[in-house]
């Protein structure tokens, strides 16, 4: 039971002073002097209630609205398994995409495209998809379970970080080091935040996730407190930025605000970014409110902006077959439907789901890329890919709709 639901104050974190050394023989001379570091402790919260002032809990409830909204309109006239499962990939890659940009990793929507036929040239361009996994990841598993555990946090993050070059060895770990936000590259100094000692992380992390499955506290407060906490644990050495926007996706689905959608907030937070960052400041000060603000109005805009693509999209199949007038059951009629629901095809992919035989499917692709539907990625003469470009480039259109809203 609830002591006090008018509760609108939060415990500030707490700071302990640790001693430190340095590891690496880099950095100036006032980096390895460094000899102790002001680490912080967040609260335990599994068990905190808090309320937002009354503006921003009217914020939360229109973003609520508009998400379910999104949500509804995703879900609406599709089949049960083709199309909405195509706009839910659709919408985890532009979240993934915008998630990522907010640390500063970028890919044109051709190198990401390139990217999901497996091309593994753009580094950036894979950890965009590797983040659509780790999300899509999240989501589905404390879907099926209906709650968060530690080990689905864990697994999204090594899904995250499976490939990367430098973090590969951390892929799937909680971090067993001291880690720290800005500052110096080599040692705490100056930096912005300076998360929990390691020892602190595993009883930190299992109760955020108790936190996390609690369903007698409000669905964006829970979302958004959740994430800063998260942000303030840092439990890991590397893509504590991006899980943590994963975990809010997934609070969304796991509480019913959405059953297909998931809406691209991370477009908003980056319109916001010295705002959002400022904001995990106020949370370890003991104020929530404006992350809870931020979060919802992120989600509004991004929700708000979501209908109109989905809208477009789901047209999409039908525009094409208007235009291009294909025959009943032939390769071309199977292959608008086949690039809505996988953007990104190779030859062997695209001749499989033309149903029939090559020569008719390679007319069909003709057929497509005159019609400026798709287009041939890789300029290679053999394993060659295909993407809907059209398609495609609604990512980019939503993202600056967001970007835009937010400003
Ligand atoms: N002042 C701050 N206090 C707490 N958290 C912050 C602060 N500034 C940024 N963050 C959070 O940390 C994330 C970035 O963390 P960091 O720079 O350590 O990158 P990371 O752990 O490599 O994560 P990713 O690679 O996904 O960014 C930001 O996206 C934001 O969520």
């Amino acid at each position: 039971m609830h002591a006090d639901i008018t509760n609108t104050a939060w415990p500030p974190h707490q700071v302990e002073t640790l001693p430190w050394r340095q590891q690496i023989r880099s950095g100036t001379r006032e980096d390895r002097e460094l000899s102790s570091v002001d680490a912080t402790i967040p609260p335990l919260i599994r068990t905190l209630d808090y309320m937002p002032p009354l503006a921003v809990l009217l914020e939360t409830e229109k973003a609520l609205l508009a998400v379910a909204q999104a949500d509804t309109d995703a879900q609406a006239g599709t089949d049960a398994e083709g199309h909405s499962a195509a706009l839910s990939r659709f919408m985890v890659r532009s979240e993934s995409v915008a998630s990522s940009k907010i640390e500063h990793i970028s890919a044109s929507a051709l190198d990401y495209a390139q990217a999901v036929a497996g091309n593994r040239g753009n580094a950036s361009a894979m950890s965009i998809v590797a983040a659509s996994a780790a999300l899509h990841e999240l989501i589905t598993t404390v879907e099926q379970h209906g709650r968060f555990e530690l080990e689905h946090i864990i697994s999204a993050h090594r899904a995250l970080m499976l490939d990367d070059p430098s973090e590969a060895s951390y892929a799937g770990r909680l971090r067993d080091m001291q880690n720290w936000i800005g500052g110096s590259d080599y040692s705490p100094r100056d930096a912005l935040h300076v998360p929990p000692a390691p020892e602190r992380v595993a009883e930190l992390m299992t109760d955020l996730v108790a936190y996390l499955n609690r369903d007698d506290v409000p669905v964006m407060v829970q979302a958004a407190i959740g994430h800063a906490q998260f942000e303030s644990i840092h439990a890991f050495t590397d893509g504590n930025g991006r899980i943590g926007r994963a975990m809010v996706s997934a609070v969304l689905r796991r509480r019913g605000v959405t059953r297909n959608a998931v809406v691209p907030l991370a477009s908003g937070l980056l319109a916001r970014r010295e705002d959002y960052f400022a904001s995990l400041g106020a949370y370890r000060r003991g104020d929530p409110a404006p992350v809870v603000s931020l979060f919802a109005r992120s989600a509004r805009a991004a929700a708000e902006c979501s209908r109109g693509t989905i809208a477009r999209l789901k047209a999409l199949p039908d525009v094409w077959a208007a235009e291009l007038r294909p025959r009943a059951g032939s390769a071309a009629a199977a292959l608008i439907q086949a690039f809505y629901d996988h953007p990104v095809m190779s030859a062997a992919e695209i001749e499989a789901r033309s149903g029939s035989a090559a020569s008719q499917a390679y007319r069909a692709i003709d057929q497509l890329t005159r019609a400026g539907y798709i287009q041939e990625i890789t300029g290679r003469k053999k394993n060659r890919v295909w993407a809907a470009s059209e398609a495609l480039a609604e990512l980019d259109d939503l993202d600056r709709r967001i970007q835009a809203a937010m400003a």
